[in-house]
């Protein structure tokens, strides 16, 4: 439910009368100052584990009931029962009287065998397997090499099963730019996989090209899908070295231009039914981005809510928010939506400059930046 109000005050400064050019009086801009939706779930989240577990968990639960936790630890998640005990540390990292759900995945390697598939699919906590070519990311050394030559028995097991792939889409050949990587995945990987196993659902993780968004739309609906970042449709590749090098803005697949950034937030807020909520929410302690070798990852999940309205209210598109953040998702996976609703409403607020724990400082994306709008559990 959308409350539009003629507002009183734009912004909380007071509305001045408008007039145009003949001198008639003109009618004020209706602003949406409360927007009422379906409780969004997370498609892609970093949760870590121990001491950053405990520290960052609250924030993702607060606002989202479900998520798809990526299984890239140290050592990575690559068995049923490796997933299970994962499960178990989040649920009990959670704050009191939380009910939020994470969603199990398994990371895939040359190794994995198609039987961990008919396990996963029988534990009921596994709801997909993670494809980390060796090398593209954080914690993704040990990936897939080859994933035609090694893993084609695993992916045909997940297609009969309705397992979904999700992929993190980078060729990793150094002689490739850094900025074509994904393109290059495209043409290379993600093709000839689809057209090799159309029936295998596949969720490309974290677009951030403008060929990305041509790709998932030339696909069939329901077989293949997309997560978009808060980063990838407010940032292009300048905040990277705006006013200097910013660490904190340092994601993979890394920024790309001002024509891709456009392109994903035309695409999110055209209402297809192809994209979803992906956060990707990546903590790394302060001392770990502020480095002379800093990680790639951006901690989104205490504004990325706040983020995405933001994107929508620009675009004029609010009335597409709820589909992107809430049944995109859970229809792509299968599963029911959420009965569950939150409450966004336009008061502005500062987002705090870090978290601060005993083992060190997780600075939020937009840290020290005032939005506009903040997310309210019912
Ligand atoms: N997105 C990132 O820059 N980093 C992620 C890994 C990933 O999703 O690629 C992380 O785990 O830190
Ligand atoms: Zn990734
Ligand atoms: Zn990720």
């Amino acid at each position: 439910m959308i409350k539009t109000l003629v507002s009183p005050c734009s912004g909380f400064g007071s509305q001045k009368l408008k007039f145009d050019r003949s001198g008639k009086k003109v009618k004020p801009r209706a602003v949406r100052m409360e927007l009422t939706i379906t409780q969004p779930d997370d498609w892609h989240l970093h949760l870590r584990d121990g001491d950053l577990l405990q520290a960052v968990v609250p924030h993702s639960a607060s606002n989202f009931k479900r998520a798809i936790v990526m299984p890239n630890l140290k050592p990575p998640v690559t068995t049923t029962e490796a997933a299970v005990t994962y499960r178990d540390s989040i649920m009990k990292a959670l704050p009191h009287g939380s009910s939020f759900d994470p969603l199990m995945t398994l990371y895939l390697t040359d190794k994995t065998h198609p039987d961990e598939i008919k396990l996963a699919r029988e534990s009921g906590v596994v709801y997909a397997v993670k494809l980390y070519p060796a090398g593209a990311t954080t914690n993704s050394q040990d990936g897939v090499t080859d994933l035609f030559g090694k893993c084609l028995p695993v992916l045909e097991e997940m297609a009969k099963q309705n397992m979904p792939l999700l992929v993190h889409g980078e060729v990793t050949d150094p002689s490739i730019d850094v900025f074509d990587r994904e393109k290059i995945f495209i043409e290379t990987v993600l093709q000839p996989l689809i057209q090799r196993l159309p029936q295998l659902k596949v969720v490309m993780e974290h677009i951030t090209t403008m060929d990305a968004v041509n790709f998932v739309e030339s696909c069939k609906e329901g077989s293949v899908g997309a997560t978009v970042t808060p980063q990838h449709l407010l940032l292009n590749r300048n905040a990277l070295f705006q006013g200097g090098l910013q660490p904190h803005n340092y994601c993979l697949p890394v920024l790309k231009r001002e024509i891709h950034r456009q392109a994903i937030v035309k695409a999110v807020t055209s209402g297809s039914k192809k994209f979803f909520l992906g956060t990707d929410s990546a903590p790394h302690e302060r001392t770990r981005k502020e480095s002379s070798c800093g990680c790639a990852g951006i901690y989104s999940a205490p504004v990325a809510l706040s983020l995405y309205a933001k994107v929508f209210d620009e675009a004029g598109a609010l009335d597409k928010l709820e589909a992107f953040t809430s049944f995109n998702g859970p229809d792509f996976y299968g599963l029911p939506r959420n009965s569950s609703k939150i409450t966004l409403k336009k008061a502005p607020w500062k987002v705090p400059e870090n978290f601060s724990f005993s083992f060190g400082e997780i600075i939020p994306m937009f840290a020290g930046e005032t939005l506009q709008w903040q997310p309210f559990s019912k």
